[in-house]
């Protein structure tokens, strides 16, 4: 918490400075009709790559686009109460997470539990395997387990984006092999040759996606949407910014959906008339480079490759109709996924026993290194998760029961914990007790019990906000 408060008051002076230098005046931006905006493009924004519509195949468009309605008809998108710079705010856009069975993702403070993408690859192996009994047996109780979590519209919905997911690795695969052999055309061609490349494989350049963070916004609903601030490029849907929380070098995948259903009268092509939505590109805290503004028409995907995330800033720059994207990442994970937080709690249990017979507990070890370690994971299970996903309100449990379960046992090696913290303070507090062995043992358990405090404070205020603002949700 203190360390992002240092760096969002970090920002802030650098976001001064700047508009400070700019002294009110507006920087130029370059779009497709501007001369010279190709140039700009391959000297100053040399990771951007525009898969247009016609690049994908028909089908899966017409999967996507009535995933995505059909995600948003059950209510699953939701505007997000992040906290920037201290404060709670509702995101603009509404958003879901989709991934793989058990990941998160961390951003502005919030962690994001994926609604697990089904992917087709289960139910092939099951058919491929159904001779042996074991291996059979094992494989239809995960699949069980990941059907029963939702029903078979939202089912269908996931595979969809998981199909998409699959289409999104293989494309970008294909343009890092090609790009290591020549500087290729930033625009990818149309049906530009088939993927060689197995993304389940991998590859040294790009991992796999993990999660697609879904966005949608109807314009039209929103009354205060802040114009963009350096450039005059318009109002903004979603502000400036580097993605969180992603493994470095790792590409971003999106797909831009603008609704048609309520099409303009009279106009016979897609958005005919209405100002599209635009993604808007600027190298980070330089104000001489003209900034890119991009527009996207219904189907089109781009890709933020290399390292563009880390060097530039992007924005989403609304347009007249409604619009969904999904934005495939490969999501930093190293201590994101259920897996990882399970073994934590065990790590923590470790230094604790019940007597089966009287159910009296007793702490293993009262070294310092093992009390500070199961107290800095108490704080972990109970912040990083538990409180997160109390915090939103267990918004998916309503469509999918995915994480019911392994939130219910993390509460319960939680709750161990506590009686874990409950004996090392009978020890602190022990007259008789060595006075150097409660001396050390209080000093182990301070640090980790202060954060813990002032954590508590920061989610309480955090919920009375949150129930104060929670009408204002989808
Ligand atoms: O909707 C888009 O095109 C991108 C949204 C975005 O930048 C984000 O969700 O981080
Ligand atoms: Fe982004």
């Amino acid at each position: 918490m203190k360390r992002s408060d240092s760096s969002e008051r970090e920002k802030k002076r650098k976001r001064q400075k700047l508009l400070q230098e700019l002294g009110g005046q507006r920087i130029p931006f370059l779009s497709p009709a501007d001369s010279g905006f190709q140039q700009l493009w391959e000297s100053s924004y040399p990771g951007l790559v525009l898969r247009r519509a016609d690049g994908l195949p028909p089908d899966l468009h017409g999967r996507v686009q009535a995933a995505l309605c059909s995600l948003r008809g059950r209510g699953c998108l939701l505007r997000d109460l992040v906290r920037v710079r201290g404060r709670d705010v509702f995101t603009s856009v509404s958003r879901a997470l989709l991934g793989l069975p058990g990941y998160t993702y961390r951003y502005l403070n919030t962690r994001l539990f994926t609604i697990p993408w089904h992917s087709e690859e289960v139910e092939e192996r099951k058919e491929g395997e159904q001779e042996d009994k074991s291996q059979g047996e094992a494989l239809e109780e995960v699949e069980n387990k990941d059907k029963a979590c939702c029903d078979q519209e939202l089912r269908a919905a996931c595979k969809a984006l998981w199909e998409l997911n699959h289409f999104f690795c293989k494309d970008v695969y294909r343009i890092e092999e090609a790009s290591d052999h020549e500087q290729g055309p930033k625009e990818a061609e149309a049906g530009g040759g088939s993927p060689q490349a197995q993304c389940s494989k991998g590859s040294p350049v790009t991992a796999q996606f993990n999660v697609t963070l879904l966005n949608y916004m109807d314009p039209t609903t929103m009354d205060q949407l802040k114009e963009e601030p350096y450039y005059g490029m318009g109002k903004m849907a979603v502000g400036w910014h580097h993605d969180e929380n992603l493994v470095s070098f790792s590409s971003v995948a999106v797909y831009n959906y603008s609704c048609q259903d309520d099409k303009v009268e009279g106009g016979s092509s897609e958005d005919a008339g209405r100002a599209p939505w635009r993604l808007g590109l600027k190298v980070a805290w330089d104000i001489n480079t003209p900034g890119l503004a991009v527009p996207l028409q219904t189907g089109d995907c781009y890709y933020l490759r290399d390292d563009l995330n880390r060097t530039h800033q992007h924005c989403v720059l609304a347009g007249e109709a409604a619009r969904f994207s999904s934005t495939h990442r490969v999501a930093e994970c190293s201590s994101g996924t259920l897996e990882y937080i399970r073994r934590r709690c065990e790590e923590a249990l470790e230094n604790m026993s019940t007597n089966p017979d009287t159910g009296a507990r007793n702490l293993h070890s009262l070294s310092p290194s093992a009390l500070q370690l199961s107290e800095e994971i108490h704080n972990e299970v109970e912040f990083e998760w538990l409180r997160q996903y109390w915090f939103q309100g267990r918004r998916y449990s309503r469509f999918c029961s995915w994480w019911n379960k392994p939130m219910e046992e993390l509460e319960e090696s939680w709750r161990e914990m506590e009686s874990m913290t409950q004996l090392t303070l009978a020890v602190a507090e022990d007259d008789s007790c060595e006075e150097q062995r409660r001396k050390e043992v209080a000093e182990a358990l301070l640090p980790a019990l202060t954060e813990r405090q002032q954590h508590r404070l920061t989610w309480k205020e955090r919920r009375t906000q949150g129930l104060r603002r929670g009408a204002a949700r989808h």
